[in-house]
This record gives structure tokens, sequence and C-alpha cells, in this order.
């Protein structure tokens, strides 16, 4: 199982974090590669399954460090998580056991990581056990938006606190769990991260009265992701009501234990498809779901559009670069935008990514860090109110900054095939959600035809 030490990676603060020379593909690539599981629905499904009413079980699940401080929390919390042997190619299953509400139980501190999933998740479930649960994280957390959250749960009735009983608005904090929660009409603003709502839809079955959730503000970001909690929760037996735009409705009753495969983490498949078309030549990724809410089915569409030949047959996505990369304009690409971003500095026209300024409260301002890098080594790229500019432009070798963003990191990996001289800074900062990737990568490049020129 993956630690949970992360580094702080910003530019002149950290100056010590090693640096990973990204490797330079020589000809195209012929490469056939499967993903680990997907973090959104491995992290939903171990919250399900510690609200459920017996033992879940998880096929293939990831095992990374996103996941690991869920599994930890749940443990925390009352449940037990057991890993028995599976056939994921990525390490073990999971076996579940729900914690008991009504079992009453002592302090307990939640290290939240980086994981949006586990910071924004966790509070809602916390506020249904008897006791106080302190919640923190990495240094970086603590700037993540958390005050829907917060506000949500004052408004059901469940105390939260900071130090010197101060109302929080970020991380740290403690939640007083009262052991129930009555629910019903909320209304919160969700506009800085969909994963407001799914938190609150996640735990919403075991609140009294259910819970009607209303949006009110600016648009939600990442609506595919809400799909996803709406699809994941009617899977094991929830009332969803959807019907109406911003409108939730979640019917109380029981999460029926399940027994699931997960899917493996599309998003993540796309620094392996970008690799396509950074070198022009051919990746695979075979089980590519013929259905699923996951955001990173956009890539079919995304990398069709910057000139790649995408084809799904039988079930394996096959992707095939062009002679160059298109510009194109894209928009709510959600945590899609770092690679699309990467792949947008090497293209031959310019692009513009839209609907992506919640960004800024990812693991880092990733807005900002993609102009920065991008232009670090010599590119033209540019923030917009919502979003970013990238022109053409010829780029050099140079250090690709993480910020502790494990989809910063794979951008400076893909920027590094198709540019000889990159490194990219604190590669291990992958293990977020995909700790293989250096390892995975290699594998890749193993395949790169020496024959051909692609750069
Ligand atoms: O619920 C989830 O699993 C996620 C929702 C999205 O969050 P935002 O709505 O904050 O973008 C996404 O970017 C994140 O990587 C995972
Ligand atoms: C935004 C992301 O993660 P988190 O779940 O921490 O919000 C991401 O993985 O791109």
């Amino acid at each position: 199982m993956t630690g949970t030490t992360a580094a702080t990676s910003e530019p002149g603060k950290a100056a010590s974090l090693p640096l990973w020379p990204a490797p330079y593909a020589k000809g195209p690539l012929d490469a056939t590669v499967t993903v680990p599981g997907s973090k959104s629905l491995t992290n939903r499904f171990l919250v399900l399954a510690a609200l459920a009413d017996g033992p879940s079980r998880l096929r293939a699940p990831l095992h990374s460090r996103d996941s690991a401080l869920m599994i930890q929390a749940l443990r925390q919390l009352g449940a037990t998580v057991t890993e028995v042997p599976g056939d994921g190619d990525y390490g073990p299953d999971l076996e579940i056991t729900p914690l008991d509400p009504s079992a009453s139980s002592s302090t307990t501190s939640i290290d939240c990581g980086l994981a949006g999933t586990v910071m924004r998740f966790v509070p809602p479930l916390a506020a249904l056990r008897s006791g106080a649960t302190v919640f923190d994280g990495d240094p970086h957390a603590r700037n993540r938006p958390m005050g829907t959250i917060i506000e949500a749960l004052l408004a059901l009735g469940v105390p939260v606190a900071a130090e010197g009983g101060r109302t929080p608005s970020a991380l740290p904090f403690t939640v007083e769990g009262t052991g129930e929660v009555r629910g019903g009409h909320l209304v919160i603003d969700a506009s800085a991260s969909s994963q407001f709502v799914s938190a609150l839809l996640l735990v919403g079955a075991r609140f009294t009265e259910g819970l009607h959730l209303e949006h009110v503000g600016k648009p939600v970001p990442s609506l595919d992701h809400i799909t996803m909690t709406v699809e994941v929760l009617r899977s094991v037996g929830v009332t969803v009501d959807d019907s109406v735009p911003n409108h939730w409705r979640v019917s109380p009753g029981t999460i029926k234990a399940f027994d699931q495969r997960i899917e493996q983490d599309l998003s993540n498949a796309g620094p392996f498809l970008a690799a396509a078309l950074a070198t022009r030549g051919t990746v695979r990724i075979p089980n590519w779901p013929a259905g699923t809410t996951q955001v990173g089915d956009m890539w079919r569409s995304i990398l069709a559009a910057m000139g790649a030949t995408v084809s799904l047959h039988d079930g394996t996505l096959t992707v095939t670069g062009g002679a160059s990369i298109k510009g194109a304009d894209f928009d709510e690409t959600s945590e899609l935008a770092p690679t699309v971003a990467a792949l947008c500095a090497l293209a031959t026209g310019p692009s513009r990514l839209t609907g992506i300024a919640h960004l800024r409260g990812h693991e880092t301002d990733r807005l900002a860090a993609l102009v920065a890098e991008i232009n670090r080594l010599g590119g033209d790229a540019e923030e917009t109110a919502d979003g970013l500019v990238i022109r053409p432009a010829t780029l050099h070798g140079g250090v690709v900054h993480s910020y502790a963003d494990h989809r910063m990191a794979t951008a400076g990996a893909i920027l590094g095939l198709a540019v000889q001289g990159v490194q990219v800074e604190d590669i291990a900062t992958t293990s977020k959600t995909m700790p293989e990737f250096p390892d995975m990568w290699a594998r890749m490049l193993e395949t790169a035809a020496t024959d051909g020129t692609s750069n």
C-alpha cells in the first residue's frame, strides 16, 4: 500500500525535490496500456460500503495515496477494510465491513492529504457518528475550498468548529458528530466544486428525512462527476431524483451491500493516450468501458479534435496520432485540463480552454501553474478569467515544477516526449492517483520505434 507522505512543490520553496528526466521518444510509440482503477469510483464505493447494510467487496480498486487516505479515514470512523487477493493488475481487492454509527467513539484525527474526495466526502460521514472528528491535510489542502461543506453541516445542525470555537472556512476543523442527521431541504453554493454536491448526496439516504439538495449560484463545475455519484447511488439501491436542474432529492433508506468491479481510471488513461499524439504513434487501452460516467470518456472526442484517429472496437480504444497536433477549443474539460493543456502546448495552432475557472482550487492553482510551466519551456500560454489560451511556440528543455499535483507531473512527462531535456520535479507526486506512473511510462517508451522520426 502506498504511503501517505507528500512533498510540497512550489518553485523556489522546496528546491531539493528530485528531478526526473522525462523520457524523450525517439520514434512513434506502439503500446498497449492498462490503467489502475478509477479514483472517483473507488472512493465513492468505499464511502458507500462504510454505510451499507452488510459487508461489501471492491474488485480491482485503485491503490494510491488518495484511496489509502480514504481507507484510513473509514477505519478511523469504525469501518473494517481488509485487502483480499483479487484478479486486478494493480493490487488486491478490498472487503469492507460497515461502520456502526450508533457506537460512540473517542475523538479521532483524519488526514485528508490533498485528496478532495476525502476532505469533502468524509466530514458528512463523520456527522453520522457520535463523537468528534478532526480534519486536516497537506499544507496546500488548507487553501482548497471547503466553506460550502462546513456551512452545509452547520445548516443541518451538525456543529463544526475551528480552534478557539471559531466557525472555520477551510481546513483544519472539527465535526462534532451527533449520531443522527435529520436532513431535509438544504441550499448550497457548489460553484467551487462538484464534490460538495457529491459529498452530501453520498450520505443523504442515511439522513432521517433523506435530502433535498438545491444549488444556488454560478454553475456547478464537473457535472459528469455528479452524474457518476447519482448512478453509483442508484446501483446500490438508493432512490435519487435529479430530474430538475440544480436539485437532487435522495430518499431516506438502506444502502445495499455490494460486490463491485471498479473501472480503470479513464482520466489517468489520458497521459498515455496523449503520448500517441505527442509521438505520432499508437496507444491502445483494452477494457475501455462501453458505457461510463467517467469524464475521461471525453478523450475520444478531445483527441479526435486534435487530429488523432480514434476507434473503439471490441472494448479496446486505439488512438493514433496525426502528422501534427491540431489546436482546438474545449469547454469544461474538468480534471482532464492539465493533460489537454500539455497537448495544446505541442500543437501547431492556437487553443482555448474555457469553463475551468474552478481549477484554481484544485491540487494547486492549475491555471497559474500550467501557464508558468508551459512558458518556462518557451511556450505561449495565458490565463483568462475562466481558462487558458495556448498558442503555438517552439519549446525547449527545462524543469517542469509539479506543485505536489499529479496532473502537473504527468503534463510534464507528455511535454518531455516531444521536447528534449525536460525534467519533471517530484514525479513521485503521481502517487496521489497512480503510483505506478513512472514504471508504466518507461514500459510504454520501450515500444518507441527507433527507425522513424517522431519529432
Ligand atoms: O468527485 C470526484 O471524484 C471529482 C470531482 C471533480 O472535482 P471538482 O468539481 O472540484 O472539479 C474532479 O475534478 C476531481 O478530480 C474528482
Ligand atoms: C482535482 C483532482 O483531485 P481531487 O479529488 O483532489 O479534487 C484531480 O484528481 O484532478
